[in-house]
């Protein structure tokens, strides 16, 4: 299977989809060029409690994103110790909305993580969490197996049945862009090649 998404960027699949499944902005990468591609495991958490991340480490599968509604609340909900704690499980990375710590060694393990913030804060270790909901992080409703991309741009989260159609929309979009990059480098205008109104095509 080709997939990490294809090698697409989030702006790429974002236009593809035609549907709003862009996360807010506010939720980015935690270091500069973390790249996160995966299938959603979805936790429910609370805002300033970290158990369930914990125990969330023990449960996804290789491969998996962990995606997870903190409450979008300013603590450090993730750190050092529960990233290689996850590296060792083959873990994807981390989607969610709250806070993190530890940003400077999570980009020296390579370990992607995007959050609404970087907060130091430490938390509570009283809620287990939910495993397998669906989940809302950064306004958009994420369910098991979503595909998750994130990149310097922002976080895209599609739903698992779209896919397949949005991963080969993507490929004709790139192809097509590429033609066109061809045609702006031999001089074309972007306004002629959109086909945008004839009254701004106009010879200046
Ligand atoms: O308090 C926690 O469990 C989070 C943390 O600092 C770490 O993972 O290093
Ligand atoms: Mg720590």
């Amino acid at each position: 299977m080709t997939d990490p998404a294809r090698g697409h960027s989030a702006a790429t699949l974002v236009e593809a989809a035609g549907a709003p499944i862009d996360l807010d902005p506010e939720i980015r990468a935690a270091w500069p060029g973390a790249r996160l591609v995966g299938r959603a495991f979805t936790v429910q958490g609370t805002g300033g409690d970290n158990l369930a991340l914990h125990l969330a480490v023990t449960r996804a599968e290789s491969g998996d994103v962990l995606v997870v509604d903190a409450g979008a609340a300013p603590h450090g909900h993730w750190g050092e110790v529960l990233t290689v704690a996850a590296q060792a499980r083959g873990i994807a990375g981390l989607l969610i909305d709250g806070g993190v710590r530890d940003s400077a060694e999570m980009a020296a393990l390579g370990f992607s993580v995007f959050s609404r913030r970087n907060a130091i804060r430490g938390t509570r270790k009283d809620f287990p969490g939910i495993f397998g909901r669906t989940v809302r992080v950064g306004g958009v409703l994420i369910s098991p197996g979503d595909l998750i991309v994130g990149d310097a741009d922002g976080v895209v989260a599609i739903p698992s049945a779209q896919v397949a159609r949005v991963l080969d929309h993507a490929d004709e979009r790139v192809a097509q862009e590429q033609r066109h990059f061809e045609r702006l480098r031999a001089g074309e205008r972007t306004i002629d090649l959109y086909e945008f109104g004839a009254p701004y095509r106009q010879e200046v």
